[in-house]
């Protein structure tokens, strides 16, 4: 692997004004083939509107996103998710009176720019068939395919809403805060379930529990008043006084 393809996505010198006040400024940011990383900051910090320019939901006023050494930045939504650029948990996406399965083999036929009318006519198609439960097993309903997704409790379906996004097959996740409104007693399993994502996949975590932070994360950028204040492992970021002071105060907590 050379040092130009093992870059899954590359932010350069992105910036993003509403009219007079600065939100994203001069931020810089690289995910790493099999990336697990995540992106901290305090309320108002400009986390979700750095995900909006790079998932392509908000144009930059300036700077670079390039997606597999291909510039993206001038890329809507839909053609960054076609390249492998997704995002996960913002919008839901699944069709409830459909089965779980079916869910799942729309998302691959609409990814691939089949024509929805034919999906009917695919179902005996091994490779399609093999896509759809590799998906499935990985968030772990594989055994569930045939039920109806109103069979599945909340947490259930954040699962299934992954198994979406996985089912594209990606290269990059942005991954909004994944156990966020779920029940306590089912946020394992999504947990677990963001354990076993593909190794290859580059994956961006914007959370705001620290403690899934520093069990998910391996690398972090702290993004404060728009500017990224630091990347580095969690122990580099929790050693980090200037973190402290914004960010951390003295314990692993939610803000
Ligand atoms: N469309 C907009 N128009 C004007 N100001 C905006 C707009 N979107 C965001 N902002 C401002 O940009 C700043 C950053 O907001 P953003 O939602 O990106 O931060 P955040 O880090 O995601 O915050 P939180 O952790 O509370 O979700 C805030 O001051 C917010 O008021």
């Amino acid at each position: 692997m050379n040092a130009v393809t093992d870059i899954a996505l590359s932010v350069r010198g992105l910036n993003r004004s509403f009219g007079a006040l600065s939100v994203t400024s001069n931020v810089d940011l690289t995910l790493r083939r099999g990336a697990r990383a995540a992106l901290i900051g305090p309320n108002g910090a400009g986390k979700t509107t750095l995900i909006n320019l790079v998932s392509g939901a908000l144009r930059p006023s300036s700077g670079r996103i390039q997606l597999l050494g291909k510039d993206v930045t001038g890329l809507g939504q839909a053609e960054r998710a076609r390249l492998g650029l997704l995002r996960s948990f913002q919008i839901t996406r699944l069709f409830k009176p459909m089965t779980i399965g079916d869910n799942v083999r729309l998302a691959i036929l609409q990814s691939s720019g089949r024509r929805l009318g034919i999906w009917r006519d695919t179902r005996c198609e091994p490779e399609l068939d093999e896509q759809v439960f590799v998906a499935l097993k990985t968030v772990g309903l594989h055994d569930r395919e045939s039920a109806g997704v109103t069979t599945l409790a909340y947490g259930e379906q954040r699962l299934l809403e992954l198994a979406l996004a996985l089912s594209t097959r990606p290269s990059v996740l942005l991954l909004d805060e994944p156990a966020a409104g779920v029940p306590q007693g089912e946020s394992n399993v999504i947990i677990q379930a963001v354990e076993r994502l593909p190794a290859d996949l580059a994956v961006l975590l914007i959370e705001h529990d620290m403690d899934l932070v520093f069990r998910l994360a391996n690398e972090i950028t702290v993004l404060v008043a728009g500017s990224v204040l630091m990347t580095g492992t969690p122990q580099k970021v929790e050693a980090d006084e200037r973190v402290q002071r914004l960010y951390l105060g003295d314990k692993h907590v939610t803000h």
